[in-house]
């Protein structure tokens, strides 16, 4: 690849993010384009969830911060070092969970760990039965330390996995969908951990197929498809850049239906007891009041919120493949 060009000046650009990337772009040998002219900033202390279907370009675009890839072109800073060039400076301050752990079976979820700190010529071998112990209470995983890894659930191993991110203090998690093949109960563990970790400052940079999970847990996001970055903002903005549909509940849809349409609601769909719609401009309490006057029967009323899904659909005007 060609060099970073020279950076401004003086060289630090550190307060823009913890991840900035311009222009990153990488074409793989076939000709393949993954990643397309990226730019991607991370504040610090955010929870970032890198969004997108399977195969848009997440695991690419994470493989070149971490310095495991050489970009095709275009730049990419982690904590305001130039990566690939300066990775080795840069990742001992980086915790990082791709494609799942690489675990030995045979050996327990303690020693797997004191075997990768043992690897790692930045720890310190005086505190690591400590660092060991405290990243396995951090994860939870305290009283199956002792087990065999291969008797761990999925849940456990990716656990083991983030534990392993976190025997040393880091300023900066990449996580690449930690919850990939997880049941319900494993998410919501590290969707928790994952909270817990930000709440101590470390800023969380993860990736995920899944938009619920990304609106429960991540601060700002950004979502690609098709190697190009389509936005990126808090999710609160993101998910706000659309109104909700208005639904009313009532026994009577087809006199609903009548009324709404007749005060401006627009593209109305009735499913169920459910009517929805696209209210117009102005008071709502206006269109609950024709409603009663007309003799509907109002069980609910409200305005649904838009989903960080709803956004993706509006911005791309494509599903979101959730089954991956
Ligand atoms: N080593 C490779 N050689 C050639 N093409 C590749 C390689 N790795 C990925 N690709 C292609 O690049 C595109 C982006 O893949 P990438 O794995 O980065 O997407 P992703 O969003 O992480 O998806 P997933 O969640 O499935 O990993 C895909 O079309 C993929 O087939």
């Amino acid at each position: 690849m060609s060099e970073p060009p020279a950076t401004a000046p003086d060289g630090d650009d550190a307060d823009d993010g913890v991840i900035v990337t311009r222009a990153l772009t990488k074409r793989y040998r076939g000709g393949q384009l993954a990643v397309d002219a990226l730019d991607l900033t991370v504040p610090a202390g955010s929870v970032f969830g890198f969004l997108g279907p399977n195969g848009s370009g997440k695991t690419t675009t994470i493989r070149m911060l971490m310095g495991l890839i050489e970009p095709t072109s275009g730049t990419a800073r982690v904590l305001g070092r130039p990566v690939p060039r300066d990775a080795r400076a840069v990742l001992p301050q980086v915790g990082a969970l791709i494609e799942g752990p690489a675990l030995y079976g045979f050996l327990s979820g303690r020693d797997n760990l004191l075997r990768y700190d043992a690897a790692d010529p930045t720890a310190d071998p005086r505190t690591r039965r400590h660092r060991v112990a405290a990243a396995l209470d951090r994860v939870g995983l305290t009283a199956a330390a002792g087990k065999k890894a291969k008797a761990y659930s999925l849940g456990m191993k990716q656990r083991l996995g983030l534990a392993a991110a976190l025997l040393q203090p880091r300023r900066l998690l990449v996580l690449d969908e930690p919850t990939n093949g997880l049941d319900p109960q494993g998410m919501r563990e590290i969707r928790t951990l994952v909270r817990e970790l930000a709440d101590d400052g470390t800023t969380v940079f993860v990736s995920s197929h899944l938009l619920d999970e990304i609106e429960q847990v991540c601060t700002h996001a950004a979502v690609m498809a098709q190697g190009r970055l389509i936005t990126q903002g808090t999710v609160t903005d993101l998910a706000a850049g659309l109104r909700g549909r208005l639904v009313v509940t009532t026994p009577d849809t087809g006199d609903a239906v009548r009324v709404l349409e007749e005060n401006g609601v627009t593209d109305v769909v009735v499913a169920g007891d459910r009517v929805r719609g696209e209210a117009p401009e102005g008071e709502l309490a206006d269109l609950t009041a024709a409603l009663v006057k007309a003799g509907v029967r109002v069980r609910g009323f409200g305005i649904e919120r838009a989903s960080l899904e709803d956004a993706f659909m509006a911005l791309t005007g494509e599903g979101f493949d959730v089954a991956g």
